[in-house]
């Protein structure tokens, strides 16, 4: 039986840099990412949500040089997803463009390259464990997982993945409420991006018109009302801002305790507004 991946502590929530801060003109630096992430930090987060499809993890190592906070202070997590025919490689070149020399998390970034290029999940799990071993990374998840991915690699793992980084809020609770019983039952910490989907897509939706009067009631923002409902699902959420002010708000997330009855409010607000899966 697969004991539970031990490894370093993961601080919550995590800051991230692919999607509102991702690079879609591969060309153009983009000096937003430096300051976002050095706002993030000086203002309290220290888990940075970076991979290697967000096109910007050399000015996400252009912040941290900047920092100059000691590297055991950070919690700095990356993904692989272009270059699954030789991750070892891809390691390489994202601690390189990072300025790094490990990272606290490696993830396998979607089960989807390995099903379009016919590469089993398992031979991308055994070169994360084996990267593990080498001591290049401290610990080692996947993203996008769903269950019947997580029980392909486990038949050949020696190591189950630490986190599943995973799309979580109310209107995709509904897809993923077995995933969330899987990934706990096996001890393995579930990561929720797009917490906030819900007010940006759907801002006049149950959803977000429920989470606007409890915003009221426990004279918070919105959006922590969110991020607290994931803490209440036992989801760590990876969020991102840009705005200062909401950057301090989203670390105090846990301190946002929800009344049972407003927990179930917006889980079922959310079911009765199912939206489809991103689809990452
Ligand atoms: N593993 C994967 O496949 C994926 C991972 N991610 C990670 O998660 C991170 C966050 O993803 P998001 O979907 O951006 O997260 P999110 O749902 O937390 O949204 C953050 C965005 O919401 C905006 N926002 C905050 N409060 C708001 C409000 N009250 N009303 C309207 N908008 C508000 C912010 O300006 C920010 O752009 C990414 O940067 C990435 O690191 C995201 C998508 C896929
Ligand atoms: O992770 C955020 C969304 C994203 C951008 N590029 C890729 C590639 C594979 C999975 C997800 C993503």
């Amino acid at each position: 039986m697969l004991i539970a991946a031990l490894g370093p502590h993961i601080p919550f929530p995590a800051y991230g840099v692919g999607t509102a801060l991702y690079k879609n003109d591969k060309s153009r630096f983009q000096t937003e990412v430096v300051e976002s992430v050095k706002w993030a930090v000086q203002n309290g987060f220290t888990h940075i949500d970076c991979a290697e499809a967000y096109g910007n993890e050399e000015e996400v190592g252009i912040a941290l040089k900047d920092l100059d906070v000691p590297r055991e202070k950070l919690f700095i997590t990356s993904k692989v997803t272009t270059s699954i025919e030789d991750i070892s490689a891809a390691l390489t070149t994202s601690l390189k463009k990072l300025g790094l020399t490990y990272l606290d998390l490696f993830l396998l970034h979607s089960p989807k390259p390995f099903k379009e290029k016919n590469i089993p999940l398992s031979k991308g799990w055994e070169a994360l464990e084996k990267e593990l071993g080498q001591g290049r990374v401290h610990s080692i998840g996947v993203s996008n997982f769903y269950v019947k991915d997580l029980e392909e690699i486990k038949e050949k793992a020696t190591v189950p993945p630490r986190v599943n980084q995973i799309e979580f809020h109310p209107q995709v609770y509904t897809h993923m409420k077995s995933l969330l019983e899987y990934c706990k039952s096996k001890n393995i910490i579930i990561e929720g991006y797009s917490s906030l989907l819900p007010l940006k897509k759907d801002p006049d939706g149950t959803v977000s018109k429920l989470v606007k009067s409890l915003a009221s009631k426990y004279n918070v923002s919105d959006s922590l009302i969110l991020l607290a409902w994931s803490n209440a699902q036992g989801v760590f959420p990876v969020t991102t801002t840009s705005k200062v002010e909401r950057m301090k708000e989203f670390l105090s997330y846990k301190s946002v305790k929800l009344e049972q009855a407003d927990i179930d409010a917006i889980t079922a607000a959310g079911e009765e507004s199912t939206r489809p899966l991103q689809n990452f």
